[in-house]
């Protein structure tokens, strides 16, 4: 396997489908011809990717929940409920996570276990074993665009399943769905795997079926700051370009801030157009998606709706293309639908109540917007150095130098080396830099800000910082004040 930034062959495409589609029985049932066919009868209504350009050119901030159950009818009530009781303008599938270790046997099991006792056993819906039938049968009962959410390193097999089923939209990358995910599964194994999911999408594109792509923006969902996610964002939006993606949403990860969080949208969107267009990417419509806070949650349901609330306003007034809505249960786990539903509902009223409250981009905001530009600047073109002018073999050689680092990342391929730590208004900045490949100018700004918290504090800038902000939201503050 050479790992390199170019788009597949059709014959190098094929060479590896054939393997691929016999790692499960369902896979027997995937025809792209006809699934190219059945794409076409889908009614434009639920075409993801035209919803999303609507609401660009609207600027609307369409909500998206998470959601999956193991049996299929459920799956279908606990969409419809979202859509109606919830109001959600988009609708997921989250995955369970034994189909995104590809464990389809235990997903087996797990089926029949859950129609035994009468509720989802599942952490989410085990498409592959319900296989292109069933997914048809859920693109036909829910009546709302349908993105695939998970977190799969080798997800090539729930690919070709859940879009020859009909989702119109598909999330994931092979650094985001690698780092935050897994612990030894090589990454430039996922890098290569991951251009396989593109490339098909690619392919439906080919045969004119546009089907949307998501990088997962927040990584490790902790403290991660604007620079880390927004590059590994642009390097999959770049990757999934190379292999013939035209539709591509990129998000972030609240971290709390409002200047910050407004200030990452804004760049992230800028930065993206350029470094596509910069390399050759200029066809591709790009959209952006705000992730609610996902870090640690308060318990207590009240405190929960604020921060569900607080991540609700900071999409609106950064005009993030969408957002995707937490519920008052993140603490505890799974959500019932009607927790979900008013995770939503409140989402959708900050929404509406600040459509007409346009954020004034103030010189704060314009400094962090820079800062966040130069900071994903510097890593950007030290990956595409690392890699002679390739992103994908410059990953993972930046991934072992500590040009990439994402903190808190379970992967034995990340250094693990920077480390984070609120400043004294709250935005996330760098305690430790590890080995990123940032000027002096930026060093000195993180070191100013964060030793301005220590003076305000009264303590020294130290790892407890760091502990103390991790906790803090949970228990109720933004900034992990001392005790
Ligand atoms: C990276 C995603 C983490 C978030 O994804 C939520 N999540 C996971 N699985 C489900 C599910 N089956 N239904 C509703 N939310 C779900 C978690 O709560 C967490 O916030």
């Amino acid at each position: 396997m050479e790992l390199k930034n170019k788009k597949w062959t059709h014959d190098h495409f094929y060479g590896v489908r054939e393997e691929i589609l016999k790692h499960w029985p369902t896979g027997a049932d995937v025809n792209f011809e006809e699934a190219v066919k059945y794409h076409e009868t889908i009614p434009a209504r639920k075409h993801f990717a035209k919803r999303l350009v609507k609401a660009k050119k609207n600027g609307e901030t369409l909500t998206q929940p998470r959601a999956g159950v193991a049996l299929l009818d459920e799956h279908i009530n606990l969409l419809n409920f979202l859509r109606t009781e919830g109001e959600a303008d988009l609708l997921p599938t989250t995955i369970d996570s034994y189909t995104r270790q590809n464990q389809y046997e235990n997903c087996a099991n797990a089926i029949e276990e859950s129609m035994k006792a009468g509720r989802s056993l599942l952490n989410g819906f085990p498409a592959v074993n319900h296989g292109v039938h069933g997914v048809r049968k859920l693109v036909e009962s829910v009546d709302g665009p349908l993105q695939v959410r998970h977190g799969t390193p080798d997800a090539r097999l729930l690919t070709e399943i859940t879009l020859a089923g009909g989702f119109t939209s598909y999330e994931g990358g092979g650094i985001s769905y690698n780092i935050p995910y897994a612990k030894s599964v090589s990454l430039e194994k996922t890098i290569y795997d991951w251009q396989y999911n593109d490339r098909l999408v690619g392919i439906y594109a080919e045969h004119g079926i546009e089907i949307n792509r998501e990088p997962f923006g927040p990584l490790t969902g902790t403290l991660v700051p604007p620079c880390i996610s927004h590059a590994v964002a642009i390097i999959e939006g770049i990757l999934a370009a190379e292999q013939g993606v035209k539709n591509i949403t990129l998000g972030y990860g609240q971290c709390g801030n409002l200047f910050q969080d407004v200030a990452a949208i804004k760049a992230l969107e800028q930065l993206a157009e350029e470094y596509l267009v910069k390399h050759g990417y200029s066809d591709c419509v790009l959209t952006t998606v705000f992730h609610q806070w996902m870090g640690g949650f308060p318990q207590d349901e009240a405190k929960a709706f604020a921060v569900i609330s607080w991540g609700a306003a900071a999409a609106a007034l950064a005009k993030a293309t969408k957002v995707i809505v937490k519920t008052p249960h993140e603490a505890l786990g799974i959500p019932t639908k009607e927790a979900n539903a008013m995770g939503l509902r409140a989402t959708k009223q900050l929404i509406n109540m600040l459509a007409d409250q346009p954020f004034p981009m103030t010189a704060e905001v314009d400094i962090e917007v820079e800062m966040i530009k130069a900071e994903t600047r510097c890593i950007l073109d030290k990956v595409f150095e690392l890699g002679n002018g390739d992103f994908a073999s410059g990953s993972v050689r930046a991934f072992e130098a500590g040009v990439l680092d994402v903190p808190f990342a379970p992967s034995q391929y990340s250094l693990n080396k920077i480390l984070p730590a609120r400043d004294n208004n709250g935005a996330v900045r760098l305690f430790d830099v590890g080995n990123l490949p940032f000027t002096q100018d930026i060093i000195d700004f993180h070191k100013a800000k964060i030793d301005a918290r220590a003076k305000e504090e009264g303590r020294k800038a130290s790892f407890q910082m760091v502990i103390d902000d991790i906790y803090a939201i949970s228990k109720g503050r933004l900034v992990g004040r001392p005790n």
